[in-house]
């Protein structure tokens, strides 16, 4: 039986710093903002819903999704970015299953999802456990401005379209406080893999 962990925090709090140390450690990540783009590519249902309701010119010259327009509209419009994760959201879900039944067949024992969204989606019954990668928020400010080249406001725009991270973390099962330097990161995600004894 493969344990299924949904890795999970904000947006830059740094959930893919993390994966990539679990994936460097031999574990398996699927990661939904890989999959929202796989489910978008040219000749994807879900990029022919796009165009119906954001307009033919949601897409760049070359016909792929224009990722930057499209995100100066949803992370500040509510109603619109509903929209979008109820035209994307299904195909990611179906990518991840997907994705996760290989690596079981694969024989795999951990399996994580990376999913931004799993407490705002609703999608712990497809997880075993939940891991919250905690960045306190005014750090958050600065990485993500810092790592996007975003204005304070449009830094502020896309934290705020998620939960509160001290809420999410409240709810999960176990925290890994990513404010600091990465080797404490890295520290304490060999102290989490040791205390829940995980094999890859
Ligand atoms: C709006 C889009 C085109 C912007 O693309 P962009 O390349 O700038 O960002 P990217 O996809 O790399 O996402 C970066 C981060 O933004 C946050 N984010 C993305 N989408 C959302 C959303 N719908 N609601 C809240 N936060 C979001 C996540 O923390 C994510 O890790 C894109 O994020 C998108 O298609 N979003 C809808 C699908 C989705 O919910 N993806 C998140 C994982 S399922
Ligand atoms: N401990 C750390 N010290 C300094 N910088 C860090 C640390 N952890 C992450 N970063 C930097 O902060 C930024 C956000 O990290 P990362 O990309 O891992 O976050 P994320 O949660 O995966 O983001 P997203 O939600 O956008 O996918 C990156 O530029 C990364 O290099």
């Amino acid at each position: 039986m493969a344990l299924i962990i949904g890795l999970t925090g904000g947006i830059a709090s740094g959930k893919s710093t993390v994966s990539n140390m679990l994936k460097e450690k031999g574990y398996t990540i699927i990661d939904a903002d890989i999959a929202a783009r796989v489910v978008v590519e040219p000749g994807q249902p879900a990029l022919q819903k796009i165009m119906n309701v954001f307009g033919p010119d949601i897409l760049t010259a070359e016909g792929t999704l224009d990722r930057a327009k499209l995100g100066a509209i949803v992370f500040h419009d509510e109603e619109k970015r509903k929209q979008l994760n109820e035209i994307v959201h299904p195909a990611v879900r179906k990518w991840m299953m997907d994705q996760k039944e290989e690596a079981i067949a694969a024989g795999k024992k951990t399996i994580l999802f990376d999913s931004p969204l799993l407490f705002e989606s609703n999608l712990t019954w497809m997880v075993d456990k939940t891991l919250l990668i905690y960045v306190d928020p005014k750090t958050q400010l600065h990485r993500l401005m810092a790592r996007n080249g975003f204005t304070e406001q449009e830094a502020k725009a896309r934290i705020q379209s998620q939960w509160p991270i001290d809420e999410k973390k409240e709810l999960a099962d176990d925290v890994i406080d990513n404010s600091s330097t990465l080797a404490e990161t890295e520290r304490q995600v060999n102290e989490w893999i040791t205390r829940l004894r995980l094999e890859s």
